[in-house]
């Protein structure tokens, strides 16, 4: 895992455990964390993975990005990060709360063999890799939470996968602006519980996480 990290350059590294620090994480999870962002740039040239290319750049809009919204995690459970693509938010999420159970839930083949590789390499025995439509994944009340950044409207999000929540689960969707008009527009059944704004070190730009459960 060493070896893969050491493709990483310093400055990165700094922004890295500048922005863990700002988050108040512990900075040992620089390590694997840049095991991954290496695995990511590896892959990227060949599979596409992210329009996000320049390490920095990574470093803040996908590991940060992901990671600021830990606060509102519980320690354990069982997540489901819908459309999570090369891994966002829930390859850092499974990184930074080992107790959690992750499953990484994808439909591009790319993707998920992408994901299959950093599951593998890095060690993550609390993450699995499921390649479906999240509508197609049958464990229905199986989660407690469901994550899901950049996928759909939070109404679009809870037709594809509120399936997936336990009676007392909740949705956690990573949004930009405040999200208003969709959270007008949640379906009946759900409401909101929350919206954290988030901050994100290094980032200047509005985030917001979403936090929506079954109306009582
Ligand atoms: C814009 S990307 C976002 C990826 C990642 N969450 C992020 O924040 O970088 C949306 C991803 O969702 C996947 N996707 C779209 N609809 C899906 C569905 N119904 N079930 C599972 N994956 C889906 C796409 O293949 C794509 O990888």
């Amino acid at each position: 895992m060493a070896d893969m990290a050491a493709t990483i350059d310093p400055q990165t590294r700094e922004t890295l455990e500048a922005g863990l620090s700002a988050l108040h994480l512990d900075t040992a999870l620089a390590a694997p964390l840049l095991d991954y962002l290496a695995l990511l740039q590896r892959w990227n040239r060949a599979y596409n993975l992210t329009a996000v290319r320049e390490p920095q750049a990574m470093v803040t809009r996908h590991l940060l990005d992901s990671l600021a919204m830990l606060p509102h995690l519980p320690a354990q459970g069982r997540l489901a990060d819908l459309g999570t693509g090369p891994g966002l938010p829930g390859i850092p999420l499974a990184i930074a709360r080992p107790a959690l159970q992750v499953a990484l839930v994808e439909s591009n083949g790319k993707k998920a063999r992408f994901l299959r590789e950093a599951v593998r390499s890095l060690g993550l025995d609390n993450a699995r890799v499921l390649e479906s439509r999240a509508e197609a994944v049958d464990e229905p009340g199986a989660h407690d939470l469901v994550t899901a950044r950049a996928l759909a409207s939070l109404a679009d999000i809870l037709a594809v996968g509120g399936h997936l929540l336990a009676p007392g689960g909740r949705l956690l969707a990573l949004k930009g602006v405040r999200p208003d008009a969709e959270i007008a527009a949640l379906p009946q059944g759900w409401e909101l519980e929350a919206l954290h704004p988030l901050a994100v070190p290094g980032l200047d730009a509005e985030r917001h996480l979403a936090v929506v459960r079954r109306a009582a």
